[in-house]
């Protein structure tokens, strides 16, 4: 065991069994909470995750499962949060008012805001469960959990407002498999995270009305520029857009045929309805949430965000994607 003490993984989808994966290259044990009993036996049956990543294999030996969150987060110290954000509260509510997290090193690895509440899952957890700041991480990069299957080379930073917790992590994942940074800018990479998920859904739009290369990469050049000016204005701080957690995630998730978020998009261009697009796909494209909330954080902010404001039209406004994407090129 590090000094990071035992770690927990938080959730039982694709992200949640990759980055068991991850940790298990250098860890001995995990602490897995999954919300299904079906899926635990599954596990037990199979050795792998029956529902996702399925070409997976886990020596059991290696995992405790807990279907109880509380339970699982009780028995850890590091705890990494896997789970879609529309569902977050959801899971959470369940240790809601007790002090299970405290002393704990909370670690996001969630791509998403808090739907409604419109903020990041960082400041969520400092502010329901009066987590302290240096307790909090963040782990994100351009990393589709299909490539860590397939055991190709990948990058995360792990972000914390105490660096030295964030080393900490960064070193228990490196691995043959991946190489890993750090950073301090917590909220900054959190939001590009949501940002490049609303992106790769206009990348995938666009693909879908038969745009090519050529102007695809005009589109991610406007798209790293609306991202500096939001994080910017939002979590001030020096910062280049640069870094593999702010392009280096937005390029990877609007060109993967990996990516959720531009394979819901390519079918919106390729004029299904944003409602049979979801349907069709068996995973959450967290870009159609995080569009309504960077819309709604924005009506506050009022930073010039035209092509997040392209995508909440066309996926809540029923707005005509051929007609928002001609608008949107008027102002490139
Ligand atoms: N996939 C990737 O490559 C990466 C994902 N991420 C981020 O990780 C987070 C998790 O995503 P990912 O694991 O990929 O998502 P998946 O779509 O693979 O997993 C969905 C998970 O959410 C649960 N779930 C589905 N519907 C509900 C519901 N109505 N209520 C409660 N739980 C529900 C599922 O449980 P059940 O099976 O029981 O329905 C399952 O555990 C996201 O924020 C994503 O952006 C970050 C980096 C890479
Ligand atoms: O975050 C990701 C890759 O870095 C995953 O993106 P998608 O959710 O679009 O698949």
């Amino acid at each position: 065991m590090s000094s990071l003490g035992k770690i927990a993984i938080l959730g039982g989808g694709t992200w949640a069994t990759a980055l068991a994966k991850i940790v298990l290259m250098n860890e001995k044990h995990i602490n897995w909470f999954i919300r299904r009993d079906d899926q635990i036996e599954g596990f037990y049956k199979l050795g792998r995750n029956p529902s996702y990543l399925t070409n997976v294999k886990f020596n059991l030996a290696q995992i405790t499962f807990y279907s109880n969150i509380e339970k699982a987060i009780k028995d850890s110290d590091t705890i990494i949060i896997a789970i879609p954000s529309p569902y977050v509260k959801q899971y959470m509510r369940k240790i809601w008012l007790s002090s299970t997290l405290k002393g704990k090193f909370v670690v996001s690895a969630v791509k998403g805001m808090i739907p409604n509440d419109n903020i990041v899952v960082s400041e969520y957890l400092m502010s329901s469960f009066k987590i302290p700041q240096e307790y909090i991480g963040v782990i994100s990069g351009p990393c589709h959990a299909e490539e860590v299957a397939l055991e190709r080379l990948s990058f995360l930073t792990v972000a914390s407002y105490d660096t030295t917790r964030a080393k900490l992590l960064s070193d228990a994942i490196r691995s043959r498999i991946l190489n890993t940074s750090v950073s301090d800018d917590v909220v900054g990479i959190e939001l590009a995270a949501v940002l490049k998920n609303i992106y790769a859904i206009i990348a995938g739009v666009c693909s879908g009305l038969q745009y090519g290369d050529n102007f695809q990469a005009v589109l991610m050049t406007h798209c790293a520029k609306e991202m500096k000016t939001l994080l910017d204005a939002i979590a001030p701080m020096e910062r280049s857009i640069c870094e593999q957690h702010y392009l280096g995630d937005m390029l990877v998730t609007g060109y993967s045929q990996f990516s959720r978020n531009r394979t819901l998009g390519t079918m919106i261009g390729k004029g299904y309805s944003v409602k049979t697009a979801q349907l069709e796909m068996e995973m959450i494209a967290e870009g159609y949430y995080g569009a309504k909330c960077i819309h709604e954080m924005n009506n506050h902010f009022k930073v010039d965000i035209p092509i997040a404001q392209t995508a909440y039209e066309i996926l809540y406004e029923k707005l005509r994607p051929q007609t928002a994407i001609d608008e949107l090129i008027k102002k490139f």
